[in-house]
């Protein structure tokens, strides 16, 4: 086994596995650490946790967990996986985790680079970039669970975590692979632990992936692994046209009822949700609801989506939480984070009920949303298929027939939730072929 990756949120591993996969590594998803003794075959194996908002302490017990049985098979690069918007506050638990890793590897240096240019994330001088806007001013300053009010990497790396930062800049990046192992050095040597990479395009990326390629961690995001990707696959192209038809098998999705569940407030979300009402039954969450009685109003979101027909053409019926940021504020300002968890929780119980009345396709929007759908359906790993869009690949459930589309918060297009309906609905009701 080549890389093992440890990612904070579900939507951020299937992200990393669909640009492993598609750039020539087979890989495998898991859902959680699996128990010790466990094997799994391939170039590459994810680790899904649920670390990216609990308390450092847990995320940091949970990913040395991970960092074990990873060990155990034989990996002989640990990737942290973190979110393209970075996602982590002057309290998160990015920094933590990383201090965490690096002591239990036994190395003094890692590097930090989430940029992912396809989807606009990009680096430059060590500030992030969402799209035009630095990420302070982008959608992300109105997240519910990691505000985002500060776009230097450096200064959120040096304020949650025990090193110091430095950067390699795009100049650096730009004069080659040598140039920028030269750079890491050097900052090493004068103490940096922290190694903020530039890119701004899929170029830069390359250049990256073959300079850190045999660093024993590296941090980051999809772009990174994708870079890293390149760099160590075979190159050959018989074997990269091998795995696209095997996740194409694995990964297509299934025949049967679907369900959207949205639990993301992002403005790309907001807007993919504004394009499906159009077309398709939906059922507005009511939070109070879900603070009162999450379980039972859950299986009452279940109860409706099942009653909706889903055959002549119809798509799926969507059940969406999604708020815009100041219905968003007013709810927090009433009932703190207790609201984002009640309505978790209620998700999970609707995705309970929903897989047992015979529901085959889960398509789901929001991280923290997928991390608790996914845990109540209890699978144990995912088979990863094409990419729906950069960074959302259709997956299969290894163990219960069951296939997902897990949407991080900004990715597709405004038409989405259109993308992921079988071809005969799309006929009927357009999207993209
Ligand atoms: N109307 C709402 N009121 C309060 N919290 C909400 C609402 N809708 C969604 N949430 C919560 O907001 C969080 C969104 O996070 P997440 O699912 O990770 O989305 P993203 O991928 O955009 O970050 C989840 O915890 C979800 O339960
Ligand atoms: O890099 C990304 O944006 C994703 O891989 C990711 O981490 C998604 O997280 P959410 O935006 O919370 O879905």
């Amino acid at each position: 086994m080549m890389i093992g990756v440890i990612a904070d949120d579900f939507t951020g591993a299937t992200d990393i596995a669909g640009f492993l996969v598609a750039n020539g590594l087979a890989t495998t998803q898991m859902i959680g650490v699996p128990e010790a003794g466990t094997t799994v075959e391939g170039d590459a194996v994810v680790v899904s946790l649920k670390s990216r908002s609990n308390p450092a302490g847990e995320a940091v017990a949970d990913s040395l967990a991970a960092l074990e049985w990873l060990q155990s098979l034989g990996c002989r690069q640990i990737f942290q996986k973190y979110c393209s918007t970075f996602d982590s506050t002057a309290k998160g638990n990015i920094g933590p985790v990383a201090d965490a890793l690096m002591a239990a590897i036994g190395t003094d240096i890692t590097v930090v680079c989430p940029a992912l240019p396809i989807n606009g994330r990009s680096i430059y001088k060590g500030y992030l970039f969402v799209g035009d806007q630095l990420l302070q001013e982008s959608g992300m300053k109105d997240h519910p669970i990691t505000p985002m009010t500060d776009s230097n990497l450096m200064r959120l790396m040096e304020m949650q975590s025990k090193g110091r930062a430095g950067v390699v800049t795009t100049a650096t990046v730009e004069r080659g692979v040598e140039a920028v192992r030269a750079e890491i050095e050097r900052l090493r040597a004068s103490g940096v632990s922290y190694v903020v990479l530039d890119a701004v395009s899929d170029a830069h990326l390359d250049v990256l992936g073959q300079a850190v390629a045999d660093m024993a961690l590296v941090t980051g995001g999809s772009g990174l692994g994708a870079g890293i990707a390149r760099a160590v696959a075979t190159g050959d192209t018989g074997r990269i046209e091998e795995l696209a038809r095997a996740a194409a098998e694995a990964g297509t999705p299934l025949h049967g009822p679907g369900i959207v569940i949205s639990g993301s407030c992002s403005v790309m979300t907001n807007a993919q949700v504004a394009a499906y009402r159009d077309l398709a039954p939906v059922f507005d969450v009511d939070v109070e609801r879900c603070l009162a009685d999450p379980d039972a109003y859950g299986a009452e979101m279940a109860e409706w989506a099942l009653a909706q027909p889903q055959d002549g053409g119809r798509p799926a019926p969507l059940i969406t939480a999604t708020a815009k940021p100041e219905v968003l504020r007013g709810i927090q300002a009433r009932y703190g984070a207790a609201a984002s968890e009640a309505v978790e929780r209620a998700f999970a119980a609707a995705a309970r009920r929903l897989a047992d009345g015979g529901i085959v396709r889960f398509v789901v929007a929001g991280g923290e949303t997928s991390g608790s759908v996914t845990q109540a359906l209890a699978v144990s790993g995912f088979a990863i298929g094409p990419q729906i869009a950069p960074g959302v690949p259709w997956v299969r459930a290894v163990d219960r027939p069951l296939s997902l589309a897990l949407k991080s918060g900004n990715f597709g297009a405004e038409s989405f939730f259109v993308d992921c309906q079988p071809a005969e609905i799309r006929a009927v009701i357009g999207g993209a072929a």
